[in-house]
């Protein structure tokens, strides 16, 4: 499989749907929080490691819980994408069909075949958003660029920082 293209979406203040509230939901919530998406979530728990972080998304506002199991209904043509990251096989080929039929670009944490964009690693800063993707195969590969340009981001903010405060 090779390397996808990386297309800059302007998701503010559109709605975006992700199934499931676990370890990898929540870290996907965060990132797209950072856009200023309105987000639905639809999951069946949120589980106890990740009740805080949830209940903070639901004070921005930004962010909406359903608490139930996916139903076909559930996926409308009001989502401009699916984020799914259920754990459960079944949701993942709901999802996946269901936004086929209406045509709407899905992800599909668990099965890279699937997804019709890669969720990227994502780095912001000095007015930059920075998505990295490899070609699927090796996220630890991904995880680390990530790292490493969020290091070079932050010492050219020090930099800068230090300029401006001998100026
Ligand atoms: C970038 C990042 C963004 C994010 O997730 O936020 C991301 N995966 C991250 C971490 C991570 N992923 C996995 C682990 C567990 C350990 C391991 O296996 O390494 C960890 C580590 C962890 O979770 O800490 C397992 C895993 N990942 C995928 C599959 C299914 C498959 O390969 O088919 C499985 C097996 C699941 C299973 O076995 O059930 C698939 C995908 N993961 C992608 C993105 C998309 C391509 C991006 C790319 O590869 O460049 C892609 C293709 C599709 C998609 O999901 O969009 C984030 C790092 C960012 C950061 O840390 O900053
Ligand atoms: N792509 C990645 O980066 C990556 C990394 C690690 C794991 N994964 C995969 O992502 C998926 C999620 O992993 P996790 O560790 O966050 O799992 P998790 O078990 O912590 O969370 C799953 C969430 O989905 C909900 N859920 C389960 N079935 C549901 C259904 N039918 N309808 C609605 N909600 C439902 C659960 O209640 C829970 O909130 C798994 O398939 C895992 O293999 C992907």
């Amino acid at each position: 499989m090779g390397l996808r293209f990386p297309v800059f979406l302007d998701i503010e203040d559109k709605s975006i749907l992700v199934v499931g509230a676990g370890y990898v939901a929540v870290r996907r919530i965060r990132t797209l929080l950072l856009f200023g998406a309105d987000i639905t979530v639809v999951a069946r728990e949120v589980s106890e490691e990740q009740r805080q972080e949830m209940e903070e998304f639901l004070e921005t506002g930004k962010v909406r819980l359903v608490r139930k199991c996916l139903e076909k209904a559930d996926i409308t043509q009001n989502y401009l994408f699916v984020v799914c990251a259920a754990d459960d096989p079944e949701a993942d080929r709901m999802a996946w069909e269901r936004c086929r039929e209406l045509d709407i670009p899905v992800n599909i944490a668990s099965d890279r075949k699937m997804s019709d964009f890669y969720f990227p690693a994502v780095v912001t800063g000095e007015d930059l958003a920075v998505g990295i993707a490899g070609d699927g195969t090796d996220h630890g590969k991904t995880a680390r660029a990530a790292a490493l340009i969020r290091r070079c981001l932050a010492r050219s903010e020090e930099t800068k920082k230090d300029k401006g405060d001998r100026a």
